[in-house]
């Protein structure tokens, strides 16, 4: 059975029903064919126990849906500009009223009217389809740049991201594994070699094809069809150099047992019958694989043995390169069926170390450099070794500015809740070795719980939950798993880490015009209100014209003076929104230095907008329809101060705020970009 959609591992397992269930983990049962699963070969029949919410796949399930979602940082702040702005219409309206019936005399009627006007100014009605068009857009450009977001708040959750928390192996890494090495009591030897390989090299090589899963299959035009784990096929190939040929897909098992990649176990074997007896092949995380020899070379593993290979080890890890131990050691025929795990993967014999490179992706060293600048933390969460991790990581430039501290799960197990916090509250980037699933929900529960908006990437099942809690749970489209890309708000169609970094930047842009739009809404009130307020001023004209509270303004000459209140007010709530639209378009910046002119498409909205005044009061059919009319040259010269007043009151503000902030006025200098 294939279950990598259950383990998040490809390597399939044996099921057989002669033997009763063992004690662990249910996932780990021999005789349970698991719902969401798929069969490899062979056949059998079985008994349903369990469907939907109640099968292992359910629980995942709902256990990541339990894991809830929490407001976006725009959802929460777009409620809370929602509240203001209620508040704000509200609070005006009411305290219209009294002033309008005590102080200008209006009918309570004509009182509630106004009130019910000025509220109006103040609803934001451009807010809910600017913010969704606007995220509607990012979720487009982000599609474009290889990043799949599912929920539409996701791009500006992406934009508020300060940690990444991501794997290595194909995220930092391309998942090719170069520059095989190999060391056996023999001593090093390196694919292709002209040499014939000794003995041990040849035991070595043996032992890595019969634990594995990967194939590798030549079709009738001479192409090679590799199939399986990069890791596999990498050690399949350097077998192949030794002469030891590499397994055939839909070759028959031959009665051999396996035991699956386990990522907690970090290690994989299987049993091979050799006539009347068998061969245990293991091969897994060097560390995990020499505590279970207890020989090598047809000797016991003596200490010196232990501190060479731990030397070789570090020397190896140090310099980046992924490493597996391979061991084996021969076992009774009649055990195959019957052994268990556990006992299989006892007193090996340690048949090698293998070494290989897994090179960085091209552009992941400059996705790193643009996170630094734009103040992004890199954390590196990982299965593999320590010295790797940080090879890798050092490689690509994690920690060159803030510096790089290594933790390794043991470390991290034995880490007490509040010294966690206290090195995730550091600037320094971190890397995580050596780690469990359950580590990996602890340390974005622990960052979260600082206040930090995490994106998480991960490929496995066992990640579904820490990719749920994360702020973005970022799933690989390509080697992931289904539940991962389930579980998580974004998935990545090349898997690769820069992709991650594109669809910050692309966040980020979607919050700033989701910002200054807000902005725009805030100051754009100000603007349509005064002129609002002004038009009870053009009541002063209309006063002058001979008008007294209760008189018709309907027909006869007031009819006229009226018109062309309610037309200079209309005019002047325009003429004030060119210069919040304009001002609108930087936070601190001057807008001499983001150029007047470059934004095309605003300066067409503003053309749309003149054309469209002139139509309404010009064109009589409209004038009727709007009560417009059009007004003399001289007060139309009136209008033309206003978007420059607007528009300059915000100039000289962004001038005192970046006079206020410059080092020659602040008593520290700002922090670096970056920092
Ligand atoms: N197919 C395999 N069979 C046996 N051992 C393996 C296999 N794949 C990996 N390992 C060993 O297990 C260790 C952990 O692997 P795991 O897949 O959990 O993490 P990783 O792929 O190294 O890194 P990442 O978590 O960043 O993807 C590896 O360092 C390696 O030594």
């Amino acid at each position: 059975m294939d279950l990598s959609t259950l383990t998040g591992e490809s390597v399939p397992v044996h099921l057989q029903t002669q033997q009763a269930a063992s004690s662990g983990p249910i996932v780990e049962a021999i005789d349970i064919v698991f719902s969401g699963t798929n069969v490899v070969g062979g056949d059998g029949r079985a008994v349903v126990f369990a469907t939907g919410m109640h099968t292992e796949l359910g629980h995942i399930a709902s256990l990541s849906q339990r894991v809830g979602h929490d407001e976006s940082p725009l959802e929460h702040q777009v409620k809370r500009v929602a509240w203001l702005i209620a508040a704000v219409a509200v609070g005006m309206g009411i305290a219209f009223i009294p002033l309008g019936t005590a102080l200008a005399g209006l009918s309570l009627h004509d009182s509630v009217n106004f009130a019910i006007g000025l509220l109006v100014a103040n609803v934001p009605e451009g807010l809910l389809p600017t913010i969704t068009l606007a995220l509607a857009l990012g979720v487009r450009i982000l599609a474009r740049s290889g990043a799949l977001v599912k929920r539409i708040s996701a791009v500006e959750t992406l934009g508020s991201t300060m940690v990444i928390c991501t794997d290595k192996t194909g995220t930092l890494t391309q998942n090719r594994m170069t520059d095989t090495q190999m060391w056996t009591p023999d001593g090093v030897v390196s694919p292709p070699s002209d040499a014939p390989p000794s003995e041990s090299v040849r035991t070595a090589a043996q032992a890595m094809v019969d634990c594995c899963t990967a194939t590798i299959d030549v079709d009738e035009s001479g192409q090679v069809i590799e199939f399986g784990d990069p890791t596999e096929l990498a050690l399949l190939r350097a077998a192949s150099s030794f002469g030891v040929p590499p397994p055939h897909a839909g070759e028959s098992d031959d009665g051999r047992r396996s035991f699956a990649f386990d990522p907690a176990l970090r290690r994989m074997s299987t049993i091979v019958p050799t006539g009347d007896a068998a061969r245990v092949n293991v091969k897994g995380a060097p560390e995990e694989v020499l505590q279970r020899c207890t020989s090598i070379a047809g000797r016991r593993l003596s200490g010196d043995d232990h501190a060479a290979l731990r030397e070789l080890i570090a020397r190896w890890a140090g310099q980046g390169l992924r490493l597996l131990a391979v061991a084996s050691r021969s076992l009774d025929g009649a055990l195959i069926q019957t052994i268990d795990r556990d006992d299989a993967e006892q007193d090996l014999t340690l048949d090698g170390i293998v070494a290989m490179m897994d090179p960085p992706r091209p552009g992941v060293r400059d996705a790193v450099a643009v996170c630094h600048r734009a103040g992004i933390r890199i954390m590196v969460v990982t299965g593999d070794h320590a010295l790797t991790a940080r090879g890798i990581a050092e490689g690509v430039g994690i920690g060159a500015h803030r510096g790089l501290e290594v933790i390794t799960g043991p470390d991290l197990d034995a880490m007490p809740e509040n010294q966690l916090d206290e090195i995730l509250g550091h600037t320094t980037e971190l890397v995580f070795a050596r780690t469990s699933p359950e580590a990996k929900l602890r340390i974005t529960d622990a960052l979260r719980d600082l206040g930090e908006v995490v994106a998480m990437t991960d490929d496995g099942v066992n990640d579904a939950p820490a990719l749920r809690r994360s702020d973005i749970g970022v799933a690989m489209g390509r080697n992931g798993t289904d539940v991962a890309r389930e579980a998580a708000t974004m998935v990545l169609t090349d898997d690769n880490f820069a992709t991650i970094v594109t669809a910050v930047a692309a966040g980020r842009r979607v919050y700033d015009n989701v910002r200054k739009f807000i902005v725009y809404i805030f100051a754009h009130a100000t603007p349509e209100v005064v002129p609002f307020l002004m038009y009870a001023l053009f009541l002063g004209t209309l006063w002058e014209g001979g008008w007294r509270f209760g008189d018709s303004v309907s027909s006869g000459p007031l009819h006229d003076t009226w018109e062309l209140a309610t037309t200079m007010t209309f005019l002047g709530i325009v003429a004030c929104q060119f210069g919040t639209a304009m001002a609108s378009r930087t936070q601190r910046a001057s807008l001499r230095s983001i150029g007047v002119t470059s934004n095309r498409l605003l300066l067409w909205g503003f053309l749309f907008e003149i054309v469209f005044v002139i139509v309404v009061i010009t064109v009589p059919p409209l004038q009727s329809l709007s009560g417009t009319t059009t007004p003399p040259v001289h007060l139309l010269i009136w209008l033309l101060p206003m978007p420059f007043v607007v528009w300059g009151a915000d100039e000289l503000y962004r001038w005192m705020r970046r006079r206020r902030d410059s080092p020659a006025h602040s008593p520290t200098p700002p922090a670096e970009p970056g920092h």
